[in-house]
Order: C-alpha cells, then sequence, then structure tokens
C-alpha cells in the first residue's frame, strides 16, 4: 500500500460532557476502501466530520500528502479533495442533476450547462457511475441519487470520499451496484472511507479497518487479518450471537387485522394500495421493501396517525379504523417510527422528559397537581442503564444522542409500556452489532410473551432472523407474503425492486409495453 494520502494524529473532538474522539491517528492511503467500525457513540461521525471540515477538533493535525491543513468549513475540505456523502442526501430534488452540479460550485452561475453535463457523463463513464444528466433529481431511485452525490463529490475533484452507512437505504441489487462502484473508484486511485456496522460489507469491501471504542481506536485490521469475531470484540468487548434462539412461537388470536386498506401519502396520492393483512399475538410479521412503497403510511394507519380513505383496521377483535393515536396508546399499540427525532422523540427536550411523553399521565409518573421527579428519574436512570444507551446526563436534549443511542432510548421508552402490539420501523439502522443484538433480543422476549409485531426493515438478514412471516411491501401493496423459512433473500430482492415470478418460475419484469 503507498504512503498515506491523509494523516490524521491525536485528534481530540469534546462535546460538553462527552469526548467523542479521544487521540485518534488514523492513516488514509490512495486506492484503498477503509472500513471504519465501532459501537454506537464510539465517534465515527465526529472523527470523519473533523476530516470533512465540518467540526474543528480541540486539538491534533490533519495531513494532506505530508502537509498538515486546517479546515475551517467543509469548502476547505472539499478543496483538499475530501468529500463526504451523508446518510440523508444533500441534493436539490426539483432540480436536474446538472443543475445539482452547478449548484455545488462558488463559480455556478458562471458555469456552462453543456460542458458541466460533458463532465457528468465522462466522470459517470469513468467510474461506472451513469445519470442522465438531465434527469430531474426528485424522479430519481435512492440509489441514484446516492449515484448523484457521488459523482458530485468527484465533479468537485475529491480524492477521498467518506460515506456514512452509505448502504442504510439501498436494495440488495443496488448495494452490489454500489460495491463494484467504490471499487472502481479505489483501482483509479481514489481513497473511499466507509462508516458500516455490518460485518458481511466490511468482508466484502475493505481493504483495511479501523475500530473505535470509546473515542479511542481499539484496533487495526488489514484484508487478510479480518476476522469477525476478532472485530466484534474489539467493538464491544465481547462476543456476539450469530443467530438467536428462538421458541416455537405459541400464536394466539388476532391481534391486527387491516382489510383493503387505501391511505393517502403527503402528496395526495395513493400511499397504501388496498392492502390487506394480519399478525397474531406472539407472532413477528417481517415486512421487506425498498423505502417509499407505502411502510411509512402503513405504520402511521396502524399508530393512528393517518387517515384511512377506504377499508378497515382492527386491533384485538375491535374496530378501530381511522382512531386518534391516543385511543392506539389505550389499546396497547406502540410504534417506533423511522424517524426518531422528528416523530419518536422531541430533539430540544431532554432525555427524562423524552422517556415521560407517553407516561406521564399515568398516576405512578404524577400526582395530582405535579410530577413525581425524584421518581421519575430514577425509573428512568434504571432504564437507560438497562438498554445501555451513553449519554452525559438526564438533562442532556436527546438531539446530542449519538444516531445508535436515539434508537435505544426510543425503543426502551416504548417496550416500558408493555405493548401487546408493537410496530417497529427499521429497529437496527445505525445500530452496532452489540445494540443490534440486545434490539433483537428484546423483540424476540416481547414475541415470546404474546407481543404481536410488525417488523418494517430493510434488512433482510434481520428479518430472516426473527420473522414468522415475511411480506414485501412493494407500491403500497404486499407483493409476496411467505412462511420465513421458506424464502431466500434472492426472491426478496427481486420482490423490492418490482420483479414478479414469471411463468417457468424465473423472477423478472413484466413489460410494461406490450
Ligand atoms: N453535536 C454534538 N453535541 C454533543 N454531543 C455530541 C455531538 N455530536 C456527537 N456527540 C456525542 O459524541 C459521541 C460520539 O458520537 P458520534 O456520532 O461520533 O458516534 P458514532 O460512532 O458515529 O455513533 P453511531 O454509530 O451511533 O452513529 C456520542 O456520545 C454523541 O452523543
Amino acid at each position: 500500500m503507498s504512503a498515506p494520502l491523509i494523516q490524521m494524529r491525536g485528534i481530540v473532538k469534546t462535546f460538553p460532557g462527552v469526548v467523542a474522539n479521544d487521540c485518534v491517528d488514523l492513516d488514509i492511503c490512495a486506492g484503498e476502501i477503509h472500513a471504519l467500525l465501532g459501537e454506537n457513540g464510539s465517534g465515527k461521525s465526529t472523527l470523519m466530520s473533523v476530516l470533512a471540515g465540518l467540526y474543528r477538533p480541540d486539538s491534533g493535525t490533519i495531513a494532506i500528502e505530508g502537509k498538515t491543513r486546517n479546515f475551517a468549513s467543509p469548502r476547505d475540505a472539499i478543496n483538499c479533495g475530501i468529500g463526504m456523502i451523508h446518510q440523508h442526501f444533500k441534493l436539490v430534488e426539483p432540480f436536474t442533476v446538472t443543475e445539482n452540479m452547478m449548484m455545488s460550485e462558488s463559480s455556478g452561475l458562471l458555469l456552462s450547462a453543456k460542458k458541466v453535463k460533458a463532465e457528468i457523463i465522462a466522470l459517470g463513464e469513468k467510474f461506472g457511475l451513469a445519470v442522465n444528466p438531465d434527469a430531474v433529481v426528485g424522479h430519481l431511485s435512492v440509489g441514484e441519487k446516492q449515484r448523484v452525490e457521488i459523482l458530485r463529490a468527484l465533479y468537485q475533484g475529491s480524492r477521498v470520499l467518506i460515506m456514512d452507512e452509505p448502504t442504510a437505504v439501498l436494495t440488495p441489487q443496488e448495494t452490489c451496484e454500489l460495491f463494484a462502484n467504490l471499487k472502481n473508484m479505489a483501482n483509479s486511485g481514489c481513497a473511499v472511507v466507509f462508516i458500516t456496522h455490518k460485518m458481511n460489507e466490511v468482508h466484502e469491501l475493505a481493504d483495511r479497518v479501523t475500530v473505535l471504542r470509546g473515542g479511542k481506536v481499539s484496533g487495526q485490521l488489514a484484508r487478510t487479518q479480518l476476522d469477525t469475531d476478532r472485530l466484534v470484540r474489539l467493538m464491544v468487548g465481547r462476543d456476539v450471537a450469530s443467530q438467536y434462539e428462538r421458541e416455537d412461537a405459541a400464536v394466539g388470536t388476532v391481534a391486527l387485522k387491516l382489510d383493503k386498506v387505501i391511505a393517502l401519502n403527503n402528496m395526495g396520492l395513493e400511499g397504501l394500495s388496498r392492502l390487506s393483512l394480519t399478525i397474531r399475538q406472539g407472532e413477528i410479521l417481517g415486512l421487506a421493501g425498498v423505502a417509499g412503497n407505502g411502510q411509512r403510511e402503513l405504520a402511521e394507519v396502524i399508530a393512528g396517525l393517518r387517515k384511512v380513505v377506504e377499508g378497515s383496521v382492527t386491533v384485538f377483535g375491535e374496530e378501530v379504523t381511522n382512531c386518534k393515536a391516543s385511543a392506539m396508546i389505550a389499546r396497547g399499540v406502540s410504534y417506533v417510527p423511522e424517524d426518531r427525532l422528528g416523530v419518536g422523540l422531541a430533539p430540544d427536550l431532554d432525555i427524562l422528559d423524552n422517556l415521560l411523553l407517553k407516561s406521564y399521565r399515568q398516576p405512578e409518573c404524577s400526582g395530582r397537581w405535579l410530577l413525581r421527579r425524584q421518581m421519575n428519574e430514577e425509573k428512568a436512570a434504571k432504564l437507560v442503564k438497562q438498554h445501555h444507551v451513553k449519554l452525559a446526563s438526564l438533562r442532556q436534549p436527546v438531539r446530542l444522542l449519538s444516531g445508535g443511542n436515539l434508537q435505544k432510548l426510543l425503543l426502551a421508552r416504548e417496550i416500558a409500556q408493555r405493548p401487546r402490539l408493537m410496530v417497529v420501523v427499521y429497529p437496527a439502522r445505525g445500530l452496532d452489532v452489540g445494540a443490534t443484538e440486545a434490539v433483537h433480543k428484546l423483540l424476540l422476549a416481547l414475541r415470546a410473551n404474546g407481543t404481536a409485531i410488525l417488523l418494517i426493515s430493510e434488512d433482510l438478514e434481520e428479518i430472516l432472523k426473527l420473522a414468522d412471516r415475511v411480506g414485501v411491501l412493494f407500491n403500497g401493496r404486499i407483493a409476496g407474503e411467505f412462511a420465513a423459512n421458506e424464502v431466500d433473500v434472492a426472491t426478496i430482492g427481486h420482490l423490492m425492486a418490482g420483479s414478479v415470478r414469471l411463468e417457468g418460475g424465473e423472477m423478472g419484469v413484466v413489460p410494461m409495453c406490450g
């Protein structure tokens, strides 16, 4: 491997009450794909944000090709060839691909659209990232939008591409395409750093891996030394189960029944198209699907947050179509939404108040006039300890927690309500292996106690590990339903992408014309 392109030395970054990076050294070489692993809150995003010029370190240095640089802003990092692609894309949806590229340049107004288009095409050809420069970004699939983000970074001259959990929103097929593109880029001399929690991605892609734990580097392995158990121990300091023991489900009465439900999405179009499903007590129904195929609408209909236009919703034998959220909560329905900070938690409230959001009216939480402060604090402290939520204090606003810790907090609050029916959307997204195992075991324990669970996820491995039945959501309908032990990943992946089983048993698309 060549001399390091980037040398980060002694990087320290603190936030009030937290040392996010504690004297971290990291080398990144040209032509390598470098994976950054670590527990939730171990400091991966902070370290990469320092490298991308989003945060200034308290101390430490960054050298590029041996020359020390100080980044006062992301623009400085971009000018030094460092581009970061965030999980939430930063594209202007109504604009075309070309217009988005032009906007990213400070001299954008002076650029020739024709020249920019030609460059997009040339870059696309060079790196195998074909995108139509005239396409409106809002009309592109998630995988295509990600390609535009990568192209934009390359267009800006990035030689180091940082990707924060890049596969979190992709189908298996899109993930394969992304991996091929990243390998192409590395072969052309770029360096790729990707943050991930998924071991199979590390094995598939990484030339080297750096593991962070508690803000420090706990280990670094070359491709030839890769070993899952060793990586897991470096991450969480212990072994983690790869399979769970599952008791046979004592399936009970019907907990949830949706009958030909039509509901509109936020644009007033049909988000759910005559969707029907049933879940029984003690059963996990796993729903796979690419985000945007009705997941949000379905979850919100069940949680009482979205109106049904046609069809009916029944919970434990009682029709509850278009009942309010409070009525659903009263019937034991719990909801762990995809949007943790926007819907699940109140970002500016502190951790204690967020934990109380669903229970503050209950007599054990409040007296006649006032909240039982001390008792609530003791309960909250116990809950965060039990669920290993890393925090500086219960009085810290939740928006300052890392992604994984937000999820743990949300799940802790919902599980404390002892739900009878639970809708969980992408429960392990962004969680480290240890936390994922903890969440999965909690879901299985709830199932064993008779809770009916609708598990909405894009992670097929997760679905196949946990679900009793698997459905695939496509275009607001269930495109297929199987017993979990009778379906394979390829079939689900095809259905997620809109393929169907053709005559002769093969999966494929039905031609649109004729
Ligand atoms: N802006 C901020 N203000 C206060 N604390 C922060 C801020 N950003 C991060 N932290 C804290 O710094 C620590 C490291 O967070 P960081 O997001 O870097 O971890 P991570 O390894 O990327 O976690 P995850 O895998 O959960 O995304 C966490 O304890 C987090 O709560």
